[in-house]
C-alpha cells in the first residue's frame, strides 16, 4: 500500500538529461522522512536474513539509501564510483546507459571471495551500469551477488543483463 504512494510520489520529468528521455526524479521521495524509513525497513526485512557482508553501491544516487541500508544491516559499504574519483588503485568497466556511455571503478581491496554482496543503486533502466558493477564485483571471486534497486523501467529490459545474479529485485516497477 505505502509502496503505491511512494511510486506516485516519484516526479517524471521529461527530457532529461536528453530529449525524449522520461527521467524518474526519486529526490521527490528521499526528502519526505517517513518514505525513506518505509524504503529502508522493506529492504532491511528482504536482506536480513542473507548473510550479506557488504552493499555495494553505485555513484551517485546509490549512495543515498545503499549507506542506510548497510548501518541498519550492521555491514559495510563500498562505493562504486565514476571513473577519476576513488584515490587508490582500481580496477573499471566501460558500458552504454540509458543516455550515454560511462567508465565505473572499484578499489583492488574493497572486496574479498568471501563477501556477500547486495549491488544497489536507485533505477534499473538499460541494465548497462548494473552489468558493468556486476562484472566488477565477479573479478573478487565473490560467489554470491544479489542485485536491488528502488525502481526498475520494465520496459527496457535491464534485468535480463544480469541472469547470472542470484537475484534481481526491486521495490518499484514502471
Ligand atoms: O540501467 P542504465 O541504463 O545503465 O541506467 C541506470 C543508471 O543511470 C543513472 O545513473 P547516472 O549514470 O545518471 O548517474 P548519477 O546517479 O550520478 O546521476 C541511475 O542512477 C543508474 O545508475
Ligand atoms: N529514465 C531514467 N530516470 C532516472 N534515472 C535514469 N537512469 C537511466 N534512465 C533513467
Amino acid at each position: 500500500m505505502s509502496l503505491e504512494k511512494i511510486k506516485a510520489g516519484i516526479r517524471d520529468v521529461p527530457d532529461f538529461p536528453h530529449p525524449g528521455i522520461m527521467f524518474k526524479d526519486l529526490t521527490t521521495v528521499f526528502k519526505n522522512g517517513n518514505d525513506l524509513q518505509e524504503i529502508a525497513s522493506m529492504l532491511y526485512d528482504k536482506y536480513k536474513e542473507t548473510g550479506l557482508t557488504k552493499i555495494v553501491g553505485i555513484e551517485s544516487r546509490g549512495f543515498i539509501t545503499g549507506p542506510i541500508l548497510a548501518e541498519k544491516l550492521g555491514v559495510g559499504f563500498v562505493p562504486v564510483r565514476k571513473k577519476g574519483k576513488l584515490p587508490a588503485d582500481t580496477i573499471e568497466e566501460s558500458y552504454s546507459k540509458e543516455y550515454g556511455v560511462d567508465i565505473i571503478q572499484i578499489h583492488k581491496d574493497a572486496l574479498n571471495a568471501d563477501d556477500v554482496v547486495l549491488l544497489h543503486d536507485d533505477l534499473l533502466a538499460t541494465g548497462g551500469t548494473m552489468k558493468a558493477a556486476y562484472n566488477l564485483v565477479k573479478k573478487f571471486g565473490v560467489k554470491t551477488v544479489y542485485v536491488n534497486c528502488l525502481v526498475e523501467l520494465d520496459f527496457l529490459k535491464g534485468r535480463d543483463t544480469l541472469e547470472e545474479a542470484n537475484e534481481v529485485y526491486s521495490l518499484i516497477h514502471f
